[in-house]
């Protein structure tokens, strides 16, 4: 029970950064330079011989791209500037993306006051941390529990002038998340998104599994070359990105730090491949289904995670689970909102999607999708444990499918700059529990004392 989807590795991969190149990305780029040359020398040479107008780029250019390409498809970085939308795609952030670190240069001491930094503002850039820390304040003792009732976003006036502390990020943790910042999907939301999905895509016929908790059934959602096209992007041309299923686990590391970590688990016996490789992302059908699927929910494209591609043999399941993960509560992505589940193939016999407490199977029909929520409408934040849900075990035949999880605030960023909560708590949880939420005021209220 409980337990959680597998997500994307955060590729180990260096991004490329003005100036600092890795020595890999240097062998690399010198490699393809020596042969693009020697490549050039030869057009010279041959445009010189026969007398033609052909320019050297024009000779040179094709070749050099279809190298790149192939370079790229087997995790070569070539060292080029990729634009941030190819990094994010990849799992990887653009320096752009990074939060500026809030910190104190060298000499910020007790000298610091909340006076001092308010008259002179190369002081409060300079000691970014302290100077946060003494004039954000609160000054009412329940702020960080309004704050995590949300109340910085539903009350906002209010907070903003009794509870600046509790309704900012974290200076010192660049992965706290903003709880001023409304959510993508917020108390109420989901209830809409499923009745706007429904009214503006009457192309999709929609059935109505249940509508408290929703669970929605949407047809002739792709064509027979769309299925197609998605196993092809997700999976690569020869099912060459597609391994054993594993789940995502909680294991301490040396340094305690709690990290999830992906494990093989009896509990999923299918087999998975992820959409962030560059053949999947560029792919067209890929590209045109993912956009399909984001505006039927209404939701910007970098909230969902990279799709990830089911295939289920006879025998195979995932047993009872929810794909909810109680770690991203506190993470900048927020947590999952909603499974948008695609049948990429019929199924002989068996494969349903089984949602035992509601009493629901959905039968898998090509081209057909099921949307379900994560969260309460009420409160997003909430897991409902009523969607837990199972993937019947493919009597005859093959299942394939594709995941799209989707969340309350954007995914891609905070995975590409390693804040979707896969690293552990941030270092000073505020939002997750109430204690949490006490302790940090009264850690605050120290060191303001300490000052
Ligand atoms: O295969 C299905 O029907 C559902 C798969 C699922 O629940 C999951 O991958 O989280
Ligand atoms: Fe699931």
């Amino acid at each position: 029970m409980g337990k959680n989807n597998a997500k994307p590795p955060l590729k180990s991969k260096k991004v490329p950064s003005q100036g600092s190149q890795s020595a890999g990305t240097i062998v690399n780029s010198a490699l393809i330079a020596a042969v693009i040359a020697i490549v050039a020398a030869c057009a010279f040479y041959y445009s010189d011989a026969l007398g033609q107008r052909k320019t050297v780029e024009s000779m040179i250019k094709p070749f050099a791209q279809k190298l790149e390409s192939k370079l790229n498809d087997l995790g070569v970085d070539m060292g080029r500037s990729m634009t941030a939308e190819e990094l994010l795609q990849e799992g990887r952030a653009h320096e752009s993306l990074k939060r500026p670190q809030c910190r104190d240069a060298p000499g910020c001491g007790k000298s610091v006051t909340a006076d001092s930094c308010a008259a002179d503002e190369a002081l409060a850039l300079r000691c970014c941390s302290s100077c946060h820390k003494l004039t954000c304040v609160d000054t009412h003792t329940d702020c960080p529990t309004w704050a995590y009732e949300m109340k910085c976003i539903d009350n906002a006036e209010f907070m903003k002038a009794n509870c600046c502390s509790s309704c900012s990020p974290d200076p010192d943790d660049p992965c706290s998340i903003d709880p001023s910042e409304r959510p993508d999907v917020h108390t109420g939301d989901i209830t809409k998104i499923f009745e706007r999905a429904m009214r503006e895509f009457p192309q999709y016929p929609a059935t109505v599994h249940s509508t408290d908790p929703w669970v929605v059934q949407f047809d002739n959602l792709l064509d027979d070359e769309e299925c197609a096209g998605i196993i092809e992007a997700v999976g690569g041309k020869r099912g060459e990105y597609i391994r054993p299923s594993t789940t995502a686990k909680p294991v301490r590391q040396a340094n305690g730090q709690v990290v999830l970590t992906d494990v093989p688990d009896q509990i999923r016996t299918s087999h998975n491949a992820w959409c962030q490789h560059r053949s999947c992302f560029k792919h067209p059908v890929h590209e045109r289904v993912i956009k399909r699927i984001m505006s039927i929910v209404g939701l910007p494209e970098n909230n969902a995670e990279h799709m990830q591609l089911l295939k289920y043999g006879p025998g195979e399941y995932y047993r009872l689970h929810h794909d909810w993960i109680p770690e991203q509560l506190d993470a900048r992505c927020g947590p999952r909102a909603f499974t948008f589940f695609l049948y990429l193939s019929d199924v002989e016999e068996g494969g349903g999607t089984n949602f035992p407490y509601l009493n629901i199977t959905v039968m898998p029909k090509k081209g057909s999708a099921v949307l379900w929520p994560h969260g309460l409408d009420s409160d997003p934040r909430t897991k409902d444990h009523r969607t837990h849900h199972e993937a019947m075990p493919v009597i005859k035949g093959m299942k394939w499918g594709a995941n799209y999880w989707i969340h309350v605030s954007d995914f891609k960023t905070a995975m590409a700059t390693g804040c979707d909560g896969r690293q552990g708590q941030p270092r000073r949880s505020r939002m997750l529990t109430q204690q949490g939420a006490q302790a940090r005021l009264q850690e605050d209220a120290a060191q303001r004392a300490g000052r």
